[in-house]
Parts: C-alpha cells; sequence; structure tokens
C-alpha cells in the first residue's frame, strides 16, 4: 500500500524552508503547501537485535543508557541482500505502520565529524522521512550576519535578523546532501567554511537565538523527521521516542572533517574542532550533552553503513517490540507536543 503525503499543511512562517529527502523532497514555505517526495524506503520492520541496555559505566554514571558498542553492531549488520531485505520490510512496514502518518521522529546529537549528517539522510531514506538538518540553520545565520555587518555577539541583532531570515532548503542529487538557499543563493558550500563554522557555534551559544529558531524546528518535524543537532534530545524534542548521540574520538573527527576540507592542516582542524566542541558542551543554554535516554553511537572504529544499520535496527525493533511504537505516532495527527520552555 504505497503512502500517500497525507498532510499537505501550509505553514505561515517567515523562515522558509525545505526539508528533503532522497529521491524527492520536502518542500516547505511561507507560500508553499507542504508536500512530500518520500523516497522508495518506508522500512520500520525488526531487522535483529543489535541492541543491548548496558550502563554507561565509560562516563560513570550509573546511569542505565543503551550504548551500540562495536560489539553490539555486529548483529546489526543488514543480512541477506539490500534489495531482499528491504522490500520484505517494507511491505510489512506498510500493512502495520503506514510511514508518512507515523509521525516518526528520530532525532540524532552529537559533535561535529561524527557522522550525523551522513548517517541522518540514510537513515532517513531508509524510513522515508525527511531529514531536518538544524546546524544548517544556525551556520546561515552566521552567514548573514556577517555579510551584513552584524557582530555574532549581537544577541538583539541576531535576534531580528533570524526573524525574517529568508532560508530555504532544498533537495539535491541523491549523492548530495540538501542545498541551502539564501536569499535565492546557494550557499551550500559558503556555510562550510571553518570560519561560518566557528561563527554558527558562537552565534547558537546566544539564548535568545537559540529561543527564536525553537519553534521553527518543532514545526518542521512535526510529521516526521530525521533531526540533526546538538540538543534536539535534551531541549527541542525531550519527548522524541527514538534518540541516538553519535560520537567519535577527537582524532577521528578531525581526521573526517579535513578530507573534507581541502588543504587543511589536521592541527588546524582538530584545534578548531574543538574549540567548538567546548563552547557547545559548555553553553549555559541547551548544551549539546546526551538526553538520559538517547543511545550512545560511538562511530569511531565504525563505517558509516555499520552506524546506519544498527540505527536502522534499533529503531525498527523498538517499533515492532512488545511495548510497539509510541502512543500517538501511528495513527492520525502526531500528539501535539508539550515541550519545556528554553532554559
Ligand atoms: N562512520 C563513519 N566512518 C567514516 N566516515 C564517516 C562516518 N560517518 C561520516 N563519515 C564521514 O565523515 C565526514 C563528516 O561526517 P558528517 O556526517 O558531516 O558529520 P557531522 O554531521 O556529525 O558533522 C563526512 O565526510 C562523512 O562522509
Ligand atoms: N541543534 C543545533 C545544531 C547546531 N548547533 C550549532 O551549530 C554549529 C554547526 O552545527 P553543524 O551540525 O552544522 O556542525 P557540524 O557537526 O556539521 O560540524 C554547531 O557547532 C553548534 O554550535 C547548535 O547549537 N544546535
Amino acid at each position: 500500500m504505497a503512502a500517500e503525503p497525507a498532510f499537505a499543511r501550509r505553514f505561515d512562517v517567515r523562515l522558509e524552508l525545505l526539508l528533503h529527502a532522497f529521491g524527492g523532497g520536502v518542500h516547505l514555505g511561507a507560500a508553499q503547501d507542504l508536500a512530500l517526495g518520500r523516497t522508495n524506503g518506508g522500512a520500520a520492520g525488526r531487522e535483529g537485535d543489535c541492541c543491548e541496555d548496558e550502563g554507561d559505566e565509560a562516563r560513570g554514571s550509573g546511569e542505565h543508557r543503551p550504548d551500540l558498542s562495536r560489539r553490539n553492531l555486529a548483529a546489526a549488520r543488514p543480512r541477506g541482500s539490500g534489495v531482499d531485505r528491504r522490500s520484505t520490510l517494507v511491505s510489512a512496514a506498510r500493512l502495520v505502520y503506514p510511514p508518512v502518518r507515523m509521525g516518526l521522529l528520530i532525532v540524532i546529537d552529537g559533535p561535529a565529524g561524527a557522522g550525523k549528517s551522513t548517517v541522518a539522510r540514510r537513515v532517513a531514506q531508509h524510513f522515508g522521512l525527511p531529514v531536518l538538518d538544524t546546524g544548517a540553520i544556525y551556520r546561515t545565520l552566521a552567514l548573514a550576519a556577517r555579510e551584513r555587518g552584524i557582530a555574532w555577539s549581537d544577541e538583539p541583532g541576531l535576534v531580528a535578523l533570524a526573524a525574517s531570515l529568508p532560508i530555504r532548503f532544498e533537495a539535491a542529487s541523491e549523492a548530495g546532501g540538501p542545498r541551502v538557499l539564501y536569499d535565492g543563493r546557494d550557499v551550500t558550500q559558503a556555510i562550510r567554511t571553518p570560519e561560518i563554522s566557528e561563527g554558527s557555534s558562537q552565534v547558537s551559544a546566544l539564548p535568545a537565538v537559540r529561543a527564536s529558531l525553537l519553534e521553527i524546528q518543532r514545526r518542521l518535524s512535526r510529521d516526521g523527521c530525521v533531526a540533526e543537532g546538538r540538543d534536539l534530545g535534551t531541549v527541542v524534542f525531550p519527548d522524541a521516542a527514538h534518540k541516538f548521540f553519535l560520537t567519535a574520538s577527537d582524532a577521528v573527527r578531525a581526521a573526517r572533517r579535513q578530507a573534507e576540507l581541502e588543504g587543511a592542516a589536521l592541527a588546524d582542524v582538530l584545534r578548531d574542532l574543538n574549540r567548538r566542541d567546548e563552547r557547545d558542551r559548555s553553553r549555559a543554554t541547551a548544551p549539546m550533552t546526551r538526553a538520559a535516554d538517547a543511545v550512545l553511537v560511538d562511530s569511531s572504529d565504525l563505517d558509516a553503513d555499520a552506524v546506519v544499520a544498527a540505527i536502522v535496527s534499533a529503531v525498527s525493533s523498538r517499533l515492532s517490540g512488545p511495548g510497539g511504537p509510541p502512543a500517538g505516532r501511528l495513527t492520525g495527527r502526531p500528539k501535539a507536543p508539550s515541550f519545556p520552555p528554553l532554559a
């Protein structure tokens, strides 16, 4: 049974966004209805147990939190051919859980270079969901401020800018991520420079800036998506049923980022990354931290395929587990979110 883009909705917001899904796109704008172009994915079946609940001993927290360790992940790799596996799961999943109506929300937080964007796109593709790249919003705000001569420390100026930021995300090729348009201009590459990375971290540390961008993130995700960022599991979507905290060692993350930046010295990349992580972790408002109920995924020794398989498996297991999916997620509209105010 093919899923219909059942929820066309007009978002009357100034901040225009287009979420993307591979093979299609989610186009969202002030003057346009939401229309979902779903992928061929949409699987939500059980793929085998990969994930044990383990104490977070490494952090000494004493809390009982799930951890997708390398050992557990061995069992998470897909079995059989991708096509067979997918078609079986799609059939089963669509009978039980029509993907569009689920309002399935998967959040992935973690530090720079952990693999959030890469993994989010592929998990989204699997479930037929759009992706919400929250970091791109902060990055575009930083770029816009720079171009307009607004200091990255000018909180009122940044809030005013955020309120009328002409930003749009558009689906790009299947191989790449979404294109980011600022004032009609493609800034996809421009927002990924080290300078704008630093700026995004600075502007995102300001409480009023975060507050001004909070509601739009919730509205955009209301009908389901894979969202990636820093504070999604803790502040933006504390009620999300599927939370992951994706990380990797500093050295691994820096090496990954260096590979993306032509000619960058590893030491410089590592220094910038550490500085940004430290600011993201220590800011007073919505710091980057693992939610108590987020599954920890350490990708230091895992390739992206393994991480994707683990997350897909964990979500699928939860959806088809004894408790079933979370109430209010499977039929009709998702329950109205009730989120705490931004602290
Ligand atoms: N598990 C992984 N193993 C190896 N490389 C990865 C992995 N996940 C992502 N990458 C690569 O690392 C780089 C950074 O990944 P990205 O998804 O942009 O991270 P983030 O969004 O967390 O900053 C990309 O070039 C990506 O291809
Ligand atoms: N939900 C989010 C997402 C990003 N950010 C900020 O935006 C910056 C850029 O985010 P990003 O996800 O694009 O960064 P990378 O992980 O891609 O390097 C981060 O360093 C954070 O300071 C945030 O504060 N909260």
